[in-house]
């Protein structure tokens, strides 16, 4: 154990990750006792294609799971209940009675569905998909993928159609096994997970049907909506079993949860991967008309849902992998902060990521990554800079349109993720936000709220302002620069991003 003062019981959370799997023991204080965490294959049978080996990564759940238990020396019968989180909108269909994938997941980044998307925006409209899901039409969301899956996989449509078949993202996959799987493996997921399928009407909390006729995806596929929180079945065998499986959350609502964001206007930003920032907007799902999606923040056991405005964008910490893996200027992705200080500034450079299109606020498909402004002057270093950078302005797009679509300024933003311990992008976000910049001593949250959430539904806490209480923070960044700079810089900003337009020409 970490901490050699900590007593149980304990709460374990799951987080199925893009890039890796990994299991937390939390206390009573939210503090973590025990992690453990392996990373799967990144499949790219094409460009711009992305798959998971599913069974892969249920094999690691089960190792992170029996890891995270033994580093903190306990067993099942300390934990009184597994919480999930995951990556959002990844899909996978499997087969109800072998249990075995029918294809590789298809992972959220990937853009196979772009022609698709541009034919159900010409014959049923983008509105229609927004009034009823809040999603605009993207290759970004799960919907898309599932009709991709029956209509590529040969005879998986007649399998569908016959009940054969289960679809669900990740949060679905992972349940359904720890709950027996081929033996009485329960098919849920959660409202947060089911919102960003684009098949679930977000007023109703329910399967749209008109929309998954327009999407031709059967409804026997799919799993039975539920809460974020609520004891859905009880772990089947394995290191947990009788264990409750009490939560269920996409991984950034689940780290709205962790960062306590339970009342209207708190918001968070995730610094991974890719960079969401989540705005709890109440109970009301307020349109955007900026870029933004709207989405379900949670929803606790029965009560009423909570919605928030979310801005994805889509490249930021995979940036800072391809300076490293694909461009070899630094050996580490903490290196990039000792390269961008060994410069003043940018020297010019602003680099734009879009390496597959341009998620929020632009939801643009044909635009493609640019360096602009380079001349003879520009070292690695300036690009160091302007590679952290671009989480920042990118950052400054999405709070821009928050306040623009909620009314709501931004006084201070929360964040979390990897990307997190780079104190330079931090110092460079307060700057370019104009606002501070505060991190929690638990920087995972995700998990976290994974916990929170299993934790109150079988009282292990007994509301959400217990929660608050544990909430501490551990770090805070306040802005420095001087407004004058802010705004030229801004401006550069937006006219690199003008540059990365149109570059793909699709055909119709
Ligand atoms: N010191 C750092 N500076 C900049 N980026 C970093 C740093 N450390 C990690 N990262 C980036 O953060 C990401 C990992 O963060 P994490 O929260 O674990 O991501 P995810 O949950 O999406 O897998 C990687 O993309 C990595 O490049
Ligand atoms: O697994 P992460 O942290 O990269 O998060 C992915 C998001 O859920 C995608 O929507």
């Amino acid at each position: 154990m970490t901490d050699a003062h900590t007593a149980g019981p304990f709460i374990a959370a799951i987080d199925q990750g893009t890039t890796s799997s990994r299991c937390i023991v939390f206390d009573k204080d939210g503090r973590i006792v025990s992690v453990d965490q392996k990373e799967h294959e990144q499949i790219f049978p094409k460009p711009g294609w992305v798959e998971h080996n599913a069974a892969e990564i249920w094999t690691n759940v089960q190792e992170v799971v029996a890891g995270a238990l033994s580093k903190a020396g306990i067993t099942r019968d300390d934990v009184k209940a597994i919480g999930i989180t995951n990556q959002r909108e990844t899909t996978l269909l499997w087969d109800r009675a072998t249990g075995e994938p029918v294809h590789n997941a298809i992972v959220w980044q990937d853009t196979r569905t772009d022609a698709l998307c541009r034919e159900l925006g010409r014959n049923v409209g983008q509105d229609r998909f927004r009034r009823e899901t809040g999603l605009p039409l993207a290759s970004y969301f799960a919907g898309p993928k599932v009709r991709w899956l029956l209509d590529n996989v040969e005879g998986l449509r007649e399998r569908a159609e016959r009940g054969d078949i289960l679809f669900g993202t990740m949060d679905s996959w992972v349940i359904w096994n720890l709950t027996g799987g081929v033996d009485g493996g329960v098919h849920v997921t959660d409202v947060t997970n089911a919102s960003r399928t684009m098949l679930m009407n977000l007023h109703t909390m329910a399967w749209d049907d008109k929309i998954l006729t327009s999407m031709e995806v059967p409804a026997a596929v799919l799993p039975e909506i539920r809460s974020s929180s609520e004891v859905y079945g009880t772990a089947k065998g394995g290191v947990l079993d009788g264990v409750p499986v009490a939560s269920a959350l996409g991984d950034q609502q689940a780290a709205l949860f962790g960062q306590t964001c339970f009342s209207e206007g708190e918001a968070k930003s995730t610094y991974g991967t890719g960079t969401f920032m989540l705005m709890n907007t109440g109970g009301t799902p307020v349109n955007s008309y900026n870029g933004l999606l709207t989405t379900v923040g949670y929803r606790i056991g029965d009560q009423a849902p909570v919605y928030a405005l979310e801005g994805s964008i889509a490249v930021t910490g995979s940036l800072v992998q391809w300076m490293r893996d694909q461009m070899g200027l630094i050996k580490s992705a903490a290196e990039i902060e000792t390269l961008a200080l060994s410069v003043e500034d940018n020297g010019g450079a602003y680099v734009v990521p879009a390496f597959s299109g341009l998620f929020a606020p632009y939801w643009r498909s044909d635009a493609r990554g640019v360096i602009a402004g380079l001349t003879r002057y520009v070292t690695k270093a300036h690009i160091a800079r302007a590679v952290l950078e671009a989480t920042a302005w990118q950052t400054r797009e999405i709070t821009d349109a928050m306040t623009k679509d909620s009314g709501v300024e931004l006084t201070a933003l929360k964040v979390d993720g990897g990307m997190t311990s780079n104190n330079l992008l931090m110092q460079t976000l307060a700057d370019v936000l104009d606002a501070p910049v505060v991190r929690p001593m638990v920087a995972e949250t995700t998990c976290l709220g994974a916990a929170y959430a299993a934790g109150l539904a079988v009282g292990f806490w007994p509301d959400t302002d217990a929660l608050r209480a544990n909430w501490r923070r551990a770090a805070e960044w306040t802005p420095r620069m001087d407004a004058d700079r802010r705004r030229s810089e801004y401006k550069n900003w937006l006219k690199a991003v003008e540059r990365t337009m149109g570059w793909i020409e699709h055909e119709e």
